[in-house]
């Protein structure tokens, strides 16, 4: 159970004791979203991203999930994805497939990974060209207030530097207004060449889930959450405000130990 329900400028906290309840709660709400959406509009569009969610989200693979969910009505994307092969070990697409994908019956052709065989330049293009077909024939919903993609939901982690996706501090793709999916080739962290959805693609989700674990992310947890330095440039997990969407922040003690005021109370 979660220690900590409290909401914040928009955002949900939920804090756990440990990893493994954040785990249990982690697949348990996307369970729900996903019925949810199966409900609403016969399928889920999901978009992952890599490091340590994937593993976290594992415990969709277990029973009761692994024979609950309507896995066949999942459509799944990546909310950022390094420029390498599919099969090498910095793949987000090949972490999913090991820790989830592959022990789920997901169908592979709703499995929209990036083209790995062409530019990072060309490979967000065609990414982008393959989610607007796909919002074309409303697989994926489309924002009401904007012509941009309405995921049902986006999974997002967070670096101690505040980075999401591949949108990294004072980077001038944190500024692109018109791209649903554009590239970068000088990302901080390695690989350095990545596609990465932008902001206003991950604010115009229905909901949005930003998944932080550990005590190297405290500070970055704390500098966003409680807003504070407010005059030092904005860390990218700060710009993520969905528009109409929902924003849960799931956490860890250790991720929320800066925070301010936090009262662990089940
Ligand atoms: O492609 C990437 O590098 C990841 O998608 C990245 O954005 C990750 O989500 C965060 O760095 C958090 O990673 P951890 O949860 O492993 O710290």
């Amino acid at each position: 159970m979660a220690l900590s329900g409290a909401k914040k400028d928009g955002r949900q906290l939920k804090i756990y004791e440990n990893t493994d309840e954040l785990s249990t709660d982690l697949a348990d709400y996307i369970a729900e979203l996903s019925e949810a959406s199966v409900k609403e509009r016969g399928v889920f569009a999901i978009a992952l991203s890599g490091g340590s969610l994937i593993s976290l989200m594992s415990k969709l693979c277990e029973a009761p999930y692994n024979k609950t969910v309507d896995w066949a009505k999942w459509y799944i994307f990546w909310a950022d994805e390094r420029v390498v092969a599919k099969n090498h070990t910095d793949s987000n697409y090949r972490l999913a497939k090991d820790g989830l994908l592959s022990k789920v019956p997901v169908v592979p052709s709703h499995i929209h990974s990036i083209n790995d065989t062409v530019s990072a330049e060309k490979a967000a293009k065609d990414y982008e060209f393959v989610i607007r077909q796909l919002v074309r024939t409303r697989i994926i919903g489309v924002s009401d207030i904007s012509d941009c993609p309405k995921f049902d939901l986006i999974l997002l982690g967070m670096g101690p530097d505040g980075h999401v996706a591949s949108l990294f501090p004072c980077h001038s793709v944190l500024d692109e207004k018109e791209e649903w999916v554009t590239f970068i080739t000088d990302s901080p962290k390695p690989p350095p060449e990545r596609i990465t959805f932008t902001l206003p693609v991950i604010n115009s989700a229905s909901n949005v889930a930003v998944v932080v674990t550990g005590g190297s992310k405290a500070e970055a947890v704390h500098l966003v959450i409680d807003d504070a330095e407010p005059d030092r440039p904005s860390l990218p997990a700060k710009l993520v405000q969905p528009t109409k969407g929902n924003l849960v922040w799931f956490l860890d003690k250790a991720a929320a130990s800066k925070l301010d005021g936090t009262k662990f109370s089940e």
